[in-house]
């Protein structure tokens, strides 16, 4: 469904030319669901924001069914750290005119973003104005706006990194399942280990100088098949996480002696 092959991205700048991204390869099939990790500055939201058609590569391929990704898409959805919901809007609005600027709005697309809201427990707050919510039911009304106009992929960049703990442990449930029913394929962003085993069917390890894919590990099935609470408590995932744990220090050893 989503292919890249050999990108690269130089970022020019007034004192230097910044090699960001080297060689990313990588293939995602209709369904998965995968994650980034990695020490910062490792180049994870640079191909995210190539795979959002927001940055074109300095060289590379990168397409999505069969299309080649020129610019942003109605394909694509995401989900940020912060909500960006309009604070002068009501949720429903806030829905609404994400329907309108993908030119998607209609009664079924706006009735199926309620019936939605209802779903994910919000359904008494389509009138409310954001600051009326917590962050956990913003990032749930975020959740509703990304999905309303129906992208097939859906980029998720630290989603879930605002929010407390417990909040964030549920809304992982949450957008899990509601994803998994959706069919939906998606790629997140985080700097939680467990949160990227939690969530993924595949893990990708970044490195820094130039970022580019150091490790890719596929999470054992028996973590895959569980909601990410679940999965969290399973005994595979312990030694799983120290698996991988040790690659991510091997990694940031080598990026703070650079650095
Ligand atoms: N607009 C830009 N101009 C110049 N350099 C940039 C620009 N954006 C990012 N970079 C550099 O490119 C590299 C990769 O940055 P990127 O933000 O993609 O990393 P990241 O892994 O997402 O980091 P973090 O985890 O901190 O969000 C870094 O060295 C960064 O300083």
């Amino acid at each position: 469904m989503l292919t890249l092959k050999d990108v690269n991205k130089v970022y020019l700048t007034e004192a230097e030319a910044v090699q960001a991204v080297s060689s990313v390869s990588l293939n995602v099939e209709s369904g998965e669901f995968v994650s980034f990790i990695g020490p910062s500055g490792c180049g994870k939201t640079t191909v995210l924001s190539i795979i959002a058609g927001l940055l074109r590569p300095t060289s590379g391929d990168i397409v999505l069914h069969d299309k080649e990704i020129t610019g942003p898409t109605e394909e694509t959805g995401y989900m940020l750290q912060e909500d960006y919901l309009f604070p002068w809007l009501t949720i429903q609005k806030n829905i609404e005119l994400g329907l309108m600027i993908t030119n998607l709005y209609n009664e079924k697309t706006k009735n199926d973003a309620l019936r939605l809201l209802q779903e994910l427990g919000l359904g008494d707050k389509a009138q409310a104005f954001p600051s009326e919510l917590s962050g956990g039911m913003r990032q749930r009304a975020a959740l509703v706006r990304m999905l309303a106009p129906k992208p097939s992929l859906l980029l998720l960049d630290e989603p879930f990194s605002a929010l407390d703990y417990q909040t964030k442990l549920k809304l992982e449930d949450l957008v899990f399942s509601t994803l998994k029913q959706q069919k939906k394929t998606a790629i997140l962003v985080t700097h939680d280990l467990s949160e990227a085993i939690a969530m993924s069917d595949r893990i990708y390890l970044f490195q820094s100088r130039p970022g580019s894919i150091h490790h890719v590990f596929d999470v054992p099935d028996e973590l895959r098949e569980k909601l990410p609470l679940e999965a969290r408590n399973d005994p595979a995932f312990h030694p799983f996480f120290q698996t991988v744990w040790k690659e991510l220090e091997k990694v940031e050893n080598k990026h703070s002696n650079t650095s």
